[in-house]
């Protein structure tokens, strides 16, 4: 069993019956939710809000009954993957391009769990380039305002065209260095017009779990 398939699996112990999960994106999560498909096969009562075209797809596929986001106010749970992560329980998110949607489920979740492998513990947030979602109006503009943050901004592209998201945005992948302030950095970016939303979640994870190369799991709690 791979780490990350070893995470995403460990992660579904957490889940009871009758509970509303927040299902995240991405090839770890991908292992959670193969995992709930089964039990939801064998008896188990659960409903999703799914972050993602393709983690919708999937979920209609297993069979997982799926609910939205604008019919409930609160989520059990949700388990998501993550780019990178720290002590501190702060994370990078957003390579698969989810981020928005990701952070909007997660800002309602009772717990929230991330599903990495053991390449993505940090000391330090900020080799992984941290995805930004921009409008598509203007996106230079914001681009510029960006690189005025300090970081070194490259519009995401997809087969020789722009990435394009589930919200019809853009993406910017952007080098800051070192990230020694998450919580400054995101509430900075957020505050330029052109910006929807970054991939910096900070006070959001409650519960991480790593599979390691070799085989073992660790769980950390916050
Ligand atoms: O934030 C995400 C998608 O927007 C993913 O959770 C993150 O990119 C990790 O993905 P993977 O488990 O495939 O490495």
């Amino acid at each position: 069993m791979n780490a990350k398939q070893l995470a995403g699996e460990k992660a579904v112990e957490h889940v009871k019956d009758g509970m509303l999960l927040g299902l995240g994106t991405g090839s770890t999560v991908y292992w959670s939710i193969l995992k709930l498909g089964d039990l939801v096969k064998k008896g188990l009562n659960i409903k999703g809000v799914p972050t993602s075209t393709n983690t919708e797809k999937l979920a209609i596929n297993l069979g997982i009954p799926l609910v939205s986001l604008s019919s409930i106010n609160q989520l059990d749970l949700t388990i998501d993957g993550a780019d990178e992560a720290n002590r501190n329980f702060e994370l990078i998110k957003g390579g698969g391009g989810a981020l928005l949607r990701e952070k909007m489920v997660a800002s309602i979740s009772r717990r929230f769990i991330t599903v990495i492998d053991d390449t993505k513990m940090v000391t330090d947030l900020g080799e992984f380039p941290l995805p930004v979602e921009i409008i598509q109006f203007g996106w230079e503009l914001t681009l510029k305002q960006v690189s005025e943050l300090g970081s070194k901004p490259k519009l995401r592209m997809d087969n020789n065209a722009p990435f394009i998201t589930d919200n019809g945005n853009y993406i910017l992948d952007c080098y800051f260095g070192k990230i020694q302030d998450a919580n400054g950095l995101k509430n900075t970016l957020n505050m330029i017009p052109g910006v929807v939303e970054n991939g910096l979640f900070v006070n959001m994870a409650d519960t991480i779990i790593i599979g390691n190369k070799n085989g073992s799991v660790s769980t950390l709690y916050k």
